[in-house]
Order: structure tokens, then C-alpha cells, then sequence
């Protein structure tokens, strides 16, 4: 069974990502890419899903654990009877092939440990061919092979390949495991020690571009490392996610796959990233998004593989039992195929702030925009599912049109500030006829706020956004209704829900409730500063860091009666949320660019611009 979702620190190799537990076990690794079928998929069953456990033979959860400095090196201690003993866990940056590094360490004492590994490709229904070569043991399934390499003696028992040895003080016993193609032939010998420095000189050279000097810095600086970690290195496309099924209600049905592209979240994740001086980054996902959205402009996606794949089926592995019993567990999102209007504005939003940041602007980019736009003149009338993708009706949501507001306020400015060509008075007609038409239809004079949807008796925790996209002001009256019956009507023991599933008869069209939306909780902290209460947001903003686990990490969503983290981990919304309400609150208005990074000396902006 799954540990606790906060007992998960996170590996990566800015191709994939392992879970650990506080027992030593990798619960959760999926080869090659974040989005292969999982090989170790205990997390979504028990053990014979595909586990590999090194811990002290008495068991036991360990008694500390840290990442080194801003690294994703973790360090995990267990102080036994016998001693101390330190498991350094880590996966360096893609070289040839994906591996994961476990260096045991004796701190004092004599301390027996044991290892068990159980791998289960696809997601833990095929049991490998195992075989001895060499200083190996191999494991080949299909089109996969893992090789494992210790010098310590393992044996193969009941289907699982396992090793007992005592570790005393100052004794190193490496492990090395390394995935191939199956076809391919073993894989080169990896140093151990020498891998974990190199991973954590990759972290720091990759840190020493941040441009973060406001409050809470550890937490922020965590916080990048972990978008960092979300990114695929390979196209510069960005995660929402790293797992599937960690459901939004323990033991419920609402259990989504995040390992993909999705342009909203990328587009906060840039934000956070853009704010705080990563302008790589940037460049790196502007060409993804060229890549990823060739084609005709009304074919733009919601969301894609990591490498710009289109077709992403859902799907349900029958055969895991899902987290804590939580079923279905799903592979693929249908969500692919819903129109979610809000997406447009989004992109056209985050390229705005990427031109403010210094990235240069060029001519393919341009003409997406201009593509974006066209198709924003023909459909920003039509309903959609909202950025929260509800499976339910259609409708005229607010905050999607909004959204379409702020695309179009941001193309007429790239053409009345920036020297950008394009038609900027038909633009500005039509973003004004849109704001009048929202404050219209989307407003409750009653209730003094902004609602759901046009005439809808719910609320959004997006309404709270608008200030952010500079729909209205903090000031005006309209938004403080907002502020105040969304925090009145969403609010479960001070956190935010997204939206009541139960409103207006059912929104969102799904069995089940879910937790607290730690994003939305974030904009609320947003909102309580924007709005004069800057104590009471700073007081709501440490409780949320309160929430993280002991290594930083935030999922999707919080069940506050149960006092635990819910939905995917670790979760880019939230961590962004972390960032953009930590800069906010030290004096950096979200939305806007960071200080320029300084440009390393092997490029410049202008070679940036293709
Ligand atoms: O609530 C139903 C939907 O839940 C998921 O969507 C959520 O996650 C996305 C990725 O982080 C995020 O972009 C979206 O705003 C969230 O609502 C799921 O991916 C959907 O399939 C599902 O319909």
C-alpha cells in the first residue's frame, strides 16, 4: 500500500522522477520519460507493484531527511540501536541513460540493512527475465532492461532480487541502477560518488541564476528546483505533475494522470520562473509551444505529451488496486479534447510577460500569436469547460472569458507598445465589448460578486485572478464582494475549494467531492494582500508552507479533516502558487517579470532569438 503522500521526497533527472518513502522505498519510477509506464508502481498498489527498498533489516521509518542545499540530492538517516547509517539517493542529469544512484553510508555503529528490488514494468504487470551477467543483474521485459550494480552479494528470492550485508562506520556500499533498451548492450559503469557530486554541481550552477531576494527564500528556492525537476529537458515542455491517480479524495473516483504538458499550468510555471530570473526556461518552453502548436491555430490543444504528442487516450490499469484503494488508477487525460477557452488568453499572456522579461521576440512567434488571436476573435462566444475542465455542461464560465479578455488586451499592447503588427483597434473593440459583457452577465448585484458562471448561483476560486490579469482592480467594489463571498461560500477551515461540485446542480458532472485547491488557496492569500489584509494573508501564507512535507513538497490538494496531503505530487500549481504569493507578498506584483538574469557567458539574449 502507498505511503502517506507527504512521506514522498521526489528524485529527477529532468527526464523522469522517482518517489522515496521514509521506509526507503521507491514506490514509484516510471522509464525512460515521466510519461513510460511505471516500473516500480507500488504507490498505486503494495509491493508487488514494483518496489525497491533499502533500509536498516529492523524496518522502520527513518528518523531525518534533507536535500543537500538546493539540490534534488536527498540524504535519509535512520538512527538505529545498532548505529547510524545515511542512504544518498539521487539521479543525475540525463547522460546516456536514465539511472538512479543509492550510496549507504555508515554514520556509526554496525548496522544491518537489507535491499529488496521488485521490478514490475508496466506498471507492475510484467515480471522481468532476470540474469547474472558480468558484475550485473538484469532485468529484460519487452522493449526494457534494468541493470543493476553493488558490490555486495544478491540473490534472487520469491521473484524479487534481494540483499542482506551490515554497513559500519565510514563504509560505502553503492547501488546503480541504469535503464536501457533491451536491445542494447550493458550499460557503462557508473561511480557512484562521483554521480551524486555531479548531480549536486548541476543544481547549484542551475540555482545560481536566481534572482529571488524577497521573504522565505528556502521555501522559494525548493520550490524552483522542484518546477525545475518538472521540466522534460529534452523539448522544454513542463509537467503538471509527476504521477497518476493520486486521488483529489482518499478512497475516491476523482484520480486524474498530471505526466503531461498542460499550457495553463506551464504557463504559471513560467510565471514562477520568468519572476525569479529563469529566462532558460522560457526560451526553452516558447519553442516547445512553437512546435507543439503548429498546424491550424483552432487544432491548439489544451494539453500535450511531453515532446508535443497530441493524442493522449485515458485509460484505466484494471489491475492496480489505486492509492490507499482509491480506483480508477488512469493513464492519459481526456481532458485533451475539451475546449477550455481560458488557454488562449493564457499562452498570449505568459509570451506578453516573456517579451517584458527580455526574451526576444521573433517573427514564428508573433504569427502564433496572431493565429491565437484569430481564433479568439471567432470563439470567445462559445462556452467551454473552464480552466478546472469539468466534465460536465459546457458553459459561459467567467474566468475563461476573462482570460480571453486578457489575450486580447495583451496583443493590442504588444501593438501599440512594442511595434508588433496588427489590427490593435479591432482588438481593443473587442476586449472592451468582452469586459462590459462579463460585468454584465457575470456579476450578481445581489450578492455583490462575480459568479461561476453567467447566471450561475456558485462561485470560482478563479474569480480571484482578475485583479491579477488586470481585469478590475483590488479597489474596486465588485472584487471585494468577490473576495469576501468567496472566501465566505469556499472556504473549508480557512483553506479554498475550487468550486462546490454540487452548485447549480453539478458542475463538474463527476461522482465524489475532493479537497482543499492549494493553488486557489495561494490567490486567496493574493487576494487578502491586494485587498488591504496583508497580516491576515502573510498568516494564511506560512500555514500553507505549514502544509508541505519535511522536504518542501506540496501535492495537488489538502484534506483538512484528515489533516493530509491529497491529488498528484508533487504538484507544479501548487508549488507555484508557493512562489508567485511569496513575491507578492515581499513586494513583486505577480504577473510581472523578475529582475533580468544575468546571462551566463555562453549566450546571450540575441542568440536566444532564432
Ligand atoms: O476536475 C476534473 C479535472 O481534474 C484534472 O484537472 C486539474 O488538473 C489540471 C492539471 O494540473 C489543471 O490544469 C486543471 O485546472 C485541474 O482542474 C484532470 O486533469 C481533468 O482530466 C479532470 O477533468
Amino acid at each position: 500500500m502507498g505511503a502517506d503522500i507527504e512521506d514522498y521526497a521526489m528524485l529527477g533527472d529532468l527526464q523522469t522522477a522517482a518517489l522515496v518513502g521514509l521506509d526507503g522505498s521507491i514506490d514509484w519510477l516510471c522509464l525512460p520519460r515521466f510519461d513510460s509506464p511505471a516500473c516500480f508502481a507500488a504507490l498505486l498498489d503494495d509491493e508487488s507493484a514494483g518496489r525497491w527498498q533499502i533500509a536498516p533489516a529492523r524496518g522502520g521509518p527513518a528518523t531525518a531527511r534533507r536535500y543537500r542545499d538546493d539540490s534534488l540530492v536527498l540524504e535519509t538517516e535512520w538512527h538505529t540501536p545498532e548505529g547510524t547509517v545515511r542512504v544518498t539517493d539521487c539521479m543525475p542529469p540525463r547522460g546516456e541513460a536514465a539511472d538512479v544512484v543509492r550510496l549507504v553510508e555508515g554514520v556509526s555503529g554496525r548496522v544491518p540493512m537489507r535491499m529488496d528490488l521488485r521490478l514490475r514494468f508496466d506498471y507492475g504487470s510484467v515480471i522481468p527475465w532476470v540474469t547474472r551477467p558480468e558484475e550485473y543483474t538484469c532485468a529484460v521485459a519487452g522493449p526494457d532492461s534494468v541493470w543493476l550494480s553493488t558490490p555486495v552479494p544478491t540473490e534472487g528470492r520469491n521473484l524479487t532480487t534481494q540483499s542482506e550485508f551490515t554497513v559500519s562506520a565510514g563504509e560505502r556500499v553503492p547501488f546503480v541502477l541504469v535503464y536501457q533498451p533491451s536491445h542494447r548492450p550493458p550499460p557503462k559503469a557508473v561511480d557512484a560518488a562521483w554521480a551524486i557530486g555531479d548531480t549536486e554541481r548541476f543544481w547549484k550552477a542551475w540555482m545560481s541564476v536566481c534572482r529571488y531576494d524577497g521573504d522565505w527564500p528556502e521555501a522559494v528556492r525548493r520550490s524552483l528546483v522542484i518546477l525545475k525537476a518538472l521540466t522534460y529537458a529534452p523539448t522544454g515542455g513542463i509537467l503538471a505533475a509527476a504521477t497518476t491517480s493520486l486521488p483529489e479524495q482518499l478512497g475516491g473516483p476523482r484520480n486524474w494522470d498530471y505526466r503531461y504538458c498542460w499550457l495553463r499550468d506551464a504557463t504559471f510555471t513560467l510565471q514562477a520562473l520568468l519572476g525569479t530570473g529563469f529566462i532558460e526556461e522560457a526560451y526553452a518552453w516558447r519553442e516547445w509551444l512553437l512546435r507543439a502548436a503548429a498546424g491550424s491555430p483552432g487544432d491548439l490543444q489544451i494539453m500535450y505529451g511531453l515532446d508535443g504528442t497530441r493524442r493522449i487516450p485515458e485509460w484505466t490499469a484494471d489491475w492496480l488496486g489505486g492509492y490507499q484503494g482509491a480506483s480508477p488508477v488512469r493513464i492519459g487525460n481526456a481532458a485533451v479534447g475539451q475546449f477550455q477557452l481560458d488557454v488562449w488568453g493564457q499562452v498570449l499572456d505568459c509570451l506578453h510577460l516573456a517579451r517584458e522579461s527580455g526574451l526576444a521576440m521573433n517573427e514564428t512567434a508573433w504569427n502564433l500569436q496572431r493565429a491565437l488571436m484569430d481564433y479568439l476573435e471567432g470563439h470567445w462566444n462559445d462556452p467551454d469547460n473552464s480552466l478546472w475542465e469539468v466534465r460536465g455542461e459546457r458553459r459561459h464560465f467567467v474566468h475563461s472569458k476573462v482570460m480571453a479578455w486578457a489575450g486580447l488586451d495583451r496583443a493590442v499592447h504588444a501593438v501599440r507598445h512594442q511595434g508588433m503588427p496588427g489590427p490593435a483597434d479591432r482588438w481593443a473593440a473587442l476586449r472592451d465589448h468582452i469586459h462590459d459583457e462579463v460585468c454584465a452577465q457575470g456579476y450578481d448585484p445581489e450578492r455583490n460578486t462575480f459568479t461561476q458562471f453567467y447566471g450561475s448561483r456558485g462561485l470560482d476560486a478563479a474569480l480571484l485572478l482578475l485583479p491579477r490579469v488586470g481585469f478590475l482592480p483590488w479597489e474596486d467594489l465588485r472584487m471585494r464582494g468577490t473576495v469576501e463571498a468567496v472566501r465566505r461560500e469556499l472556504a473549508v477551515d480557512g483553506l479554498l475549494v475550487r468550486y462546490r461540485p454540487d452548485a447549480d446542480g453539478g458542475v463538474d458532472g463527476l461522482p465524489g467531492d475532493e479537497g482543499a485547491f492549494l493553488a486557489c488557496t495561494f490567490w486567496l492569500a493574493d487576494a487578502l494582500h491586494g485587498t488591504g489584509r496583508t497580516a491576515e494573508a502573510r498568516a494564511l501564507f506560512e500555514r500553507l508552507l505549514g502544509l508541505r512535507n519535511d522536504v518542501g513538497l506540496l501535492s495537488e490538494e489538502y484534506d483538512t479533516a484528515l489533516g493530509r496531503q491529497i491529488g498528484n505530487t508533487p504538484q507544479a500549481f501548487s508549488m507555484v502558487g508557493l512562489v508567485n504569493t511569496a513575491r507578492n507578498l515581499s513586494g513583486a506584483p505577480i504577473g510581472t517579470a523578475g529582475r533580468r538574469a544575468d546571462v551566463p557567458e555562453a549566450w546571450s539574449l540575441e542568440d536566444l532569438a532564432p
